[in-house]
């Protein structure tokens, strides 16, 4: 067969086999690709938090603005640290709802570059991740874990409100991780009583010790910080990952229960909304362990009204406990991360 002939007859060649070359074509199949994933990504999103699509695109391309928590370990002094981010010609604007936690307004690189920042006076972190901490309520002696705990914002954010006064025990199930997070928790004045590098599904076979406070603030397929209008930002999402770490968050939860004493309290957190990786595995958790579901006493409701959604009770063919009513999917907006919040107790026996 003749060269034109060829091309005639192969799928997607122009007339002449050089009007649409090949590597055209290769890049209109993957764009076709990645355009059939972003829709199936927004359409499911759409659903899950009950909102237009296109709302939940106009949420997933917005700069958000940066958060800071003031950090009161630092030997510096809270008034000090104000000061030296106000001569950075930065403004900080309060959040009610979070003590020492701020929205700043300038430029975050100008932080992050400065002495502030590098001397562990205050940490720069998206007002989502203050929830966690502030939902655990930590209290001054109490032994607490935090089982995914690496970089460390959680892990300072609770030594900060116990005013490193907790047995505070970091983990975290990747090695490289765990270094950074020694070196986060050393930077910004953080007391801990231990520190290991166990798998969180585990953690109840390698740790003895029962705690009165868990903070699983999981691994996950992180779709609330998903920045559509980057082509590369579903990368790695499909449907079967948000599944597969479903498995996972489920075993991770079971370990978490396992570790608390009676009437201790588990935090249960993701950057995620994928019911699989929320509601599926504290169903789970609630219907075959002894945890019930406590109110997130974290009023966000006046800084940012509708912010929040409760848990599912439904999705697809399954249907969740109903105490997860009392759960929180935070909606990604202008201040605010995707997130999802789950406070339980151990009941006794
Ligand atoms: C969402 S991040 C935690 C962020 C952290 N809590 C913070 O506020 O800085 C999840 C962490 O889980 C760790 N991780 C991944 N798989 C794990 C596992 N099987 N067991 C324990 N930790 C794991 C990762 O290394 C990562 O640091």
């Amino acid at each position: 067969m003749g060269i034109l002939a060829a091309a005639a007859v192969l799928p997607g060649r122009g007339v002449a086999g050089l009007a649409y070359p090949w590597w055209r074509r290769e890049q209109d199949v993957a764009g076709g690709w990645v355009n059939r994933k972003r829709a199936l990504f927004v359409r499911r999103l759409s659903e899950i938090l009950q909102l237009a699509e296109s709302e939940v695109v106009d949420r997933l391309c917005l700069d958000r603005r940066p958060g800071v928590r003031v950090n009161r370990l630092s030997p510096l002094g809270v008034a000090a640290i104000h000061h030296a981010i106000a001569d950075l010609g930065l403004t900080l604007d309060p959040l009610d709802w979070c003590p020492d936690g701020y929205l700043l307004r300038g430029d975050k690189r100008v932080l992050s570059r400065s002495e502030v920042f590098g001397g562990g006076h205050a940490y720069i972190q998206n007002i989502s991740s203050l929830v966690p901490a502030l939902a655990l309520a930590p209290a001054p002696d109490e032994s607490i874990i935090d089982l995914c705990a690496a970089p460390g914002g959680k892990t300072a954010h609770i030594a900060a409100l116990v005013g490193n006064e907790a047995r505070l025990w970091a983990n975290d199930g990747i090695a490289p991780r765990l270094e950074k997070l020694r070196a986060v928790t050393r930077q910004f004045h953080v007391r801990l009583a231990e520190t290991s590098c166990h798998p969180a599904q585990y953690a109840d076979k390698f740790i003895t010790e029962r705690f009165d406070r868990v903070l699983l603030d999981a691994q996950c397929s992180g779709e609330g910080l998903v920045d559509l209008r980057s082509s590369a930002a579903l990368r790695y999402w499909t449907e079967q990952r948000v599944i597969d770490y479903g498995w996972l968050q489920r075993k991770m939860l079971v370990a978490a229960c396992r570790l608390l004493r009676p009437g201790g309290v588990l935090v249960y957190s993701t950057c995620t909304f994928g019911p699989e990786e929320n509601e599926a595995p504290l169903s789970y958790l609630l219907r075959h362990h002894p945890v019930e579901v406590c109110p997130i006493e974290v009023d966000i409701d006046g800084f940012a009204p509708d912010a929040w959604r409760p848990g599912l009770r439904h999705w697809r063919t399954e249907t969740f406990h109903p105490a997860l009513a009392d759960a929180r999917r935070i909606l990604p907006g202008p201040a605010f991360e995707g997130f999802f919040v789950c406070k339980l107790r151990k009941l006794p026996g």
